[in-house]
């Protein structure tokens, strides 16, 4: 039965609960955040759901989207499918963490000192990524060569890269793009994405699915794939065991194994602990900042104004002969409203990662029980009717920027805000600021001819845009 005072929703039907109106919304519209949208206008900024046996609140309206991230009540970690994945893989001995709410905090705020100390390792973040970024620029002026230009799937070209800087950080290891462990793990990676639909998977919409049909309900695909990273990452572990210097960490494999032989190690340390904050650093790193990578450079060529623009500021605080740095992006405003548009027009069609309920509260005024899951649709906020954004679907970086200073409202939270908030948010942004500038520097991108892009996106819960070209040629 439904609780009393939980916020309204489509009507609950026997077993499946809400989940047929919101597939049908979702084919309607042909996206889950437009989905959101619809079922919104229906019943308000906070929606109720049941989803097989669970209760779910998908939250829409921008003033429920600050409030519900600002809830230490709503900051749990979800339970459920999540963690019967652990629990599955620790009978097999190869997953589970407890990393539970309390746990969670305290392998977080362990990563975010890292991350802010050190930028990990012997090497800092910036000249990591910087170093990167010349090995792109370099492989696009091989791809050109002889040639005048030439024309570059756009969409999935900076995957390798971001999954390089990652995966240095955590593990100091950098791929050729070539490298059949790269193109395994890319491989791996795509598909444990297309099996994770929090909202959308017939497994975690009919947790009964898993047992009785497990290959057509993509429950074990999803686990099967989950596994593969697992044993990537553990080999990886294995090698930095047998050649690890606590003295002198190269990376933060080796600051958490520092850690594990300190007497002040905390309970919540462990190897699979730091086999699961990896895992959680690809699964949540890697196709977030390359689909806002993606959406960046299809307004770029959309916008030649904007393309241009930000050339002109590369320019004249850059130069041409050296690659653009992380100490260059104060005296680069424009730059910056780049990012964050292209950050909004990726976070404005994504989801926050699933939140539970700690205790029995309230939310916008609705009763919100205990273990319900609470998930944002950050359209709201970003993009929606009460964002307070003006034509939210044109790129415009001029929007944040009041006499020369960038300016934001509250609104703006592609990271989310509180407890829960985006781990890697330094990360992404130094990431998209240094790839778009080093690749403005050095090339012009438009529309190749006959292949205009379309501005439809590949749904999910971290919508992508649709597979598109450029026609890349190097500047005088
Ligand atoms: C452009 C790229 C990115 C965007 C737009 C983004 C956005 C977000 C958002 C909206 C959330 C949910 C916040 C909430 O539910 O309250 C989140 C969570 C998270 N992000 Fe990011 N993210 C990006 C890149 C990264 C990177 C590069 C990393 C890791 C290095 C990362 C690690 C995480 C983790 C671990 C969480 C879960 C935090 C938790 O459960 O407490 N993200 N991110």
């Amino acid at each position: 039965r439904k609780p009393k005072n939980f916020p309204p929703g489509p009507k609950w039907l026997p077993v499946i609960g809400s989940a047929l109106t919101v597939a049908k919304k979702r084919k309607q519209t042909g996206y889950l955040y437009k989905a959101t949208a619809e079922l919104s206008k229906e019943y308000g900024p906070v929606i109720g759901l049941k989803v097989g046996k669970d209760l779910v609140v998908v939250v829409y309206g921008q003033q429920a989207i600050r409030e519900f991230l600002s809830s230490e009540d709503l900051a749990g970690r979800p339970t459920g499918i999540f963690f019967e994945m652990r629990t599955w893989g620790e009978r097999r001995g190869v997953l589970l963490t407890d990393t539970d709410t309390e746990y969670w905090q305290e392998q977080r705020r362990f990563f975010l000192r890292q991350l802010r100390e050190f930028g990990f390792g012997r090497k800092n973040m910036s000249v990591m990524i910087e170093e990167e970024t010349g090995i792109m620029v370099e492989a696009i002026n091989k791809m050109i060569n002889e040639k005048q230009s030439v024309i570059i799937n756009m969409q999935s070209a900076f995957n390798i890269h971001i999954l390089n800087t990652l995966w240095m950080m955590l593990a100091g290891v950098r791929y050729n793009p070539e490298d059949k462990n790269m193109k395994s793990l890319q491989n791996i990676l795509g598909k444990l994405f297309a099996t994770v639909d929090m909202v959308g998977a017939p497994f975690s919409q009919f947790p009964v699915l898993r047992f009785i049909a497990p290959e057509i309900s993509g429950y074990k695909l999803y686990v099967e794939t989950h596994l593969q990273v697992w044993e990537f990452l553990n080999e990886e572990l294995k090698r930095h065991k047998e050649t690890v210097d606590v003295n002198n960490p190269r990376d933060f494999m080796d600051v958490y194994l520092k850690i594990l032989n300190s007497p002040e190690r905390k309970t919540s340390f462990c190897e699979k602990q730091l086999l699961a904050i990896c895992m959680d650093m690809f699964m949540a790193g890697s196709e977030t900042t390359s689909k806002s990578l993606g959406f960046c450079f299809l307004n770029l060529i959309l916008y030649p104004d904007v393309q241009k623009k930000a050339q002109e500021e590369i320019d004249n605080v850059v130069g041409r002969s050296r690659l653009p740095s992380l100490d260059d992006r104060p005296r680069m405003p424009y730059m910056e409203c780049v990012v964050l548009e292209a950050l909004r027009m990726f976070s404005g069609r994504t989801f926050t990662v699933p939140h539970r309920a700690l205790k029995d509260t309230y939310l916008n005024g609705y009763f919100i029980p205990k273990d319900t899951m609470v998930i944002a649709n950050l359209h709201g906020t970003l993009m929606g009717p009460d964002s307070g954004v003006e034509d939210p679907e044109i790129f415009k970086p001029e929007r944040y920027l009041k006499d020369g200073r960038i300016t934001l409202t509250d609104t703006y939270v592609p990271f989310g805000i509180g407890k829960r908030r985006c781990l890697g948010e330094s990360l992404a942004r130094a990431n998209v600021f240094l790839f778009t500038s080093a690749l403005l520097q050095n090339f012009n991108f438009s529309v190749p001819s006959g292949c205009p892009p379309t501005r439809e996106c590949i749904d999910g819960v971290t919508p992508g845009p649709l597979p598109f070209k450029a026609l890349v040629t190097p500047r005088d």
